[in-house]
């Protein structure tokens, strides 16, 4: 565990400061520096930030229980001062987590944040308690294009990672276990470092109904919510069981009514389901899980969903709801031990922070964390370099060639917002 400043177990004493503001940009990230940007945004709403007032990067088992007592902790050393009252204003911080225990998680708090709901617009600065940040001008900035960008394969080439998910049908038809959700990476480079601001921009408006995020290098455009706590309701958006659209109107109508009908399909998505519900249920008091799940239709995809809601049973906050709940059957499998192990024997890349929580905590902890999908990670040594990920859910009646051709499509979102 390393915390920013000071250096120590004690988390830095902050004051914070939110007022609504006027004259900020339409898009919120428009206003994002070209280094170091932290970006939550969804249909215009969310946050972006930037500057680092207190970080800290963790790993290991108790990554999401040490993260939690040090927010507790910095925020019970806080002075906030919020004039907008909403979730998000006052102290907020940024974080990501790694899928497994040994990949490196953080949380950031920001020493500037721009936040936006519905139509109120705030500014939040948080500095030292030592020093009162004015407010910062602000100033937007045009992103530089992606140019000539190429894709090599990852850790894996399609034939063989098709082979690989063929071997995990055999196990699960051999009845090792019921479900696995096995990922692959690819590689982009461009002639240029590439700016990340570029393909956040193009993921935000090609995805209105996704949430694109940007968190120290890891962006994306992912569908799937985790779980949102807001004044003690708690929702889910659960996603497993993907077809590809074509394009075609009439033709996706048709696919979508297949894909509701799909048993191989419905199968994989209700053990995603029943794993947030196993999860989520000691902490709700009541709780509606939707028998049957709709069709999400995306640009690039549609998904069987089901909206989980519940009623907050106790404090956990929006960070502890995640911890419970990753990592869920959509991203790992059933029984969630025997996934996880097979991802280690087979899969043969490390995620990273792929498929793990990425989102967002107030200081009442109310927030949103998703699950990292659809996204890339900037490769720190190269800046004109990033690994791209997707993955997809295997369950005894999988066929490995449609699997690779999902998991082609699923990656689509990053591959066009780079420029493909
Ligand atoms: C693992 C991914 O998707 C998950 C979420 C939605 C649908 C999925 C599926 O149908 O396989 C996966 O469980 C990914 O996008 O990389």
């Amino acid at each position: 565990m390393s915390l920013s400043e000071p250096v120590g177990s004690q988390a830095p004493h902050l004051v914070i400061r939110s007022q609504p503001v006027d004259g900020v940009s339409a898009q919120l990230m428009d206003h994002l520096p070209a280094e170091g940007g932290l970006a939550w945004v969804r249909r215009g709403d969310g946050h972006v930030g930037w500057g680092v007032a207190a970080r800290l990067d963790i790993a290991g088992g108790n990554r999401f229980q040490e993260a939690i007592a040090w927010w507790k902790e910095l925020v019970a050393a806080a002075v906030v001062r919020d004039e907008v009252g909403v979730p998000g204003s006052g102290l907020l911080c940024f974080g990501s987590f790694g899928f497994t225990d040994e990949d490196l998680s953080q949380l950031v708090v920001p020493e500037v944040i721009i936040g936006r709901r519905g139509g109120t617009t705030w500014v939040t600065t948080v500095s030292p308690a030592s020093s009162l940040a004015a407010p910062p001008e602000l100033v937007t900035h045009e992103p530089s294009p992606v140019h000539d960008i190429a894709f090599s394969d990852g850790a894996r080439s399609g034939t063989d990672w098709s082979s690989i998910v063929a071997d995990a049908i055999k196990r699960i038809t051999g009845g090792e276990l019921d479900k696995v959700v096995l990922a692959r990476d690819l590689i982009a480079i461009a002639e240029q470092p590439i700016d990340l601001r570029w393909p956040l921009r193009q993921l935000a408006s090609a995805y209105p109904n996704c949430w694109t995020f940007s968190v120290d290098g890891l962006i994306g455009a992912t569908p799937e919510l985790l779980v949102r706590r807001e004044k003690g309701l708690i929702t889910s958006r659960v996603l497993a069981g993907t077809i590809r659209r074509t394009g075609d109107d009439a033709h996706d109508l048709a696919l979508a009514a297949s894909l509701a009908r799909s048993s191989k399909d419905l199968e994989e998505h209700e053990f995603a389901v029943r794993s947030v519900a196993d999860a989520l249920k000691p902490h709700c008091t009541s709780m509606n899980v939707p028998e049957t799940p709709f069709v999400l239709h995306l640009p690039n995809v549609m998904h069987l969903a089901t909206d989980v809601a519940g009623v907050a049973a106790n404090g956990a906050s929006a960070l502890g709801l995640a911890a419970a709940l990753h990592p869920s059957a959509a991203v790992c499998g059933t029984p969630t031990d025997l996934a996880r192990d097979l991802i280690g024997e087979i899969e043969g890349m490390r995620r990273g922070r792929f498929s793990g929580p990425v989102g967002w905590l107030d200081a009442a902890g109310d927030g949103e964390w998703c699950i990292a999908l659809r996204c890339g990670q900037a490769d720190p040594d190269d800046p004109r370099r990033m690994r791209l990920f997707a993955g997809a859910g295997i369950v005894a009646g999988s066929d490995p060639v449609a699997e690779l051709a999902e998991t082609n499509a699923k990656l689509v979102p990053m591959r066009d917002a780079l420029g493909d």
